[in-house]
């Protein structure tokens, strides 16, 4: 086990004031806080409701203490709880009662998972895996992060690794005996053939990325059209309220206003755009090209038409997953609607509810099945990206020295092992374990 010098506590349960509060405690001067605290030490992993009282024999609260004995806490240290009434003032008062103790101080974000991962209780991805299950709002962010921190990432991206090193242990070995086998049909023939497997399903699992990015991010629909196309009426009634200025004026929106649903337990982020059209206003000008971005990067494109007064986007490129929506379709006889995917009336609320049924059913499907693990990180699409590169140069450079495309399959495994956390990655563990909140 890792030994940190400082115990650290902080307050894991949300925002005061609350029903109960719990305050978790981890490292070696744990035992004597509770000890100090309850009166007594309490029997390992079970709660008992104990007087809280600080060094002055104050009472601080009545409530429930539990202590977790190493190395079976979630940090693998001394840890333990005490659950106390959700008040401010309670709070403060087992704070301030904690930094007494020698030894003892606040926790920094993400601090207790992170001596959970130095004592080898969870790898990277699972921690990073916490960290999305604590940020989830919608009900698939919520499965995916709870496979992802049960190590499912883990186990895929460990059992690559195996394979690599095993390969790579059986190429040495062709290397060591060389002078005796030097037969066609050898080890390495069957070494490659594996490789180009693996490298197969790396290259799918990355091809997933931008579902896993849809699942815990988002899926992006952007909504462009001319200016007073009803783009702004358009995303407030899906907001259902007014976040968008809506006005008679042409080039109303000007910058990029973005909202969340979630339609059938998918994040969607729908934003709404400036008008498209010929302008020398600076600012207008910026609005547009910021539009343009946004729906090149899109998974879906809303493309919304005026029906009382249609003026087409010709310059636009919509080469996208475009739904064609026809707005204002209250000022207009049924004979007049042209080819649009969808008419709504944001007035009448007409087809309203059929787009958000189209936009869920959008989302699912490109946020498709996921039960098996998805890529759901850059930190990760990069080192897969790596891996990949390393491996199918390995494969593929047959004119070089066996050597030569051994460490190819080392770089590869590295590169896995830099995301599961099981090579140096001291210069990461910053950047993953900020993102926690205090109390994690
Ligand atoms: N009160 C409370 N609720 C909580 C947590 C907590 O720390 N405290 N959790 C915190 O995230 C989550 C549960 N996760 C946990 C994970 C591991 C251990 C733990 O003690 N693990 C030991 C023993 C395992 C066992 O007995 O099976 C170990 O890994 O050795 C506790 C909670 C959610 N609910």
């Amino acid at each position: 086990m890792y030994i940190f010098e400082d115990t650290i506590f902080a307050l894991s349960s949300g925002r005061l004031p609350s029903g109960i509060a719990v305050i978790r405690i981890s490292g070696s001067r744990t035992r004597f806080v509770v000890e100090t605290i309850c009166g007594s030490l309490t029997e390992p992993r079970l709660t008992k409701l104990s007087s809280f009282k600080n060094s002055d024999g104050d009472l601080i609260d009545r409530g429930l203490a539990v202590f977790f004995p190493a190395p079976h806490s979630f940090t693998g240290e001394d840890c333990a709880e005490f659950h106390l009434h959700g008040g401010k003032a309670v709070v403060d008062a087992m704070i301030t009662a904690l930094y007494g103790f020698d030894g003892c101080r606040m926790a920094e974000a993400g601090e207790f998972s992170r001596r959970a991962y130095a004592n080898g209780k969870f790898d990277l991805t699972a921690a990073e895996g916490l960290a999305d299950l604590i940020a989830a709002e919608t009900d698939s962010q919520r499965r995916l992060a709870l496979q992802i921190s049960s190590g499912a990432q883990a186990q895929l991206y460990s059992g690559w690794r195996s394979e690599l090193i095993r390969a790579r242990a059986l190429i040495e070995a062709e290397l060591d005996f060389a002078d005796e086998s030097d037969v066609p049909g050898s080890v390495s023939d069957l070494v490659w053939e594996q490789m180009a497997d693996l490298a197969g399903r790396i290259t799918k699992h990355v091809g997933d990325g931008r579902r896993g990015a849809i699942v815990r991010d988002g899926y992006r629909v952007v909504i462009i059209g001319a200016p007073n196309a009803g783009k702004s009426s358009l995303l407030n009634i899906l907001a259902g309220s007014d976040v968008a200025i809506v006005s008679d004026e042409p080039g109303t929106t000007r910058d990029l206003i973005e909202i969340k649903l979630d339609l059938s337990g998918i994040t969607v982020l729908i934003t709404d755009t400036a008008g498209i059209r010929n302008t020398t206003g600076a600012v207008e000008m910026m609005g547009i090209e910021r539009a343009l971005d946004r729906a090149h990067s899109a998974d879906l494109i809303l493309s919304v038409t005026d029906l009382s007064d249609p003026i087409p986007l010709d310059d636009v490129p919509l080469t996208k997953n475009v739904l064609r929506i026809g707005t204002k379709a209250d000022l207009v006889t049924e004979s007049e609607i042209g080819e649009y995917d969808l008419v709504i009336s944001t007035r009448t609320n007409a087809g309203v509810d059929a787009l958000l049924t189209l936009l869920s059913q959008k989302a699912e499907a490109a946020a498709g099945d996921i039960s098996d693990p998805l890529p759901t990180r850059r930190r990760h699409m990069e080192l897969l990206n790596e891996a990949s590169i390393e491996l199918r140069a390995a494969i593929e450079d047959i004119a070089a020295p066996l050597e030569v495309r051994a460490e190819y399959l080392r770089r590869a495994s590295y590169s896995l092992g830099r995301i599961t956390g099981d090579v140096d990655v001291e210069d990461i563990l910053d950047v993953v374990f900020s993102q926690f909140c205090i109390g994690k």
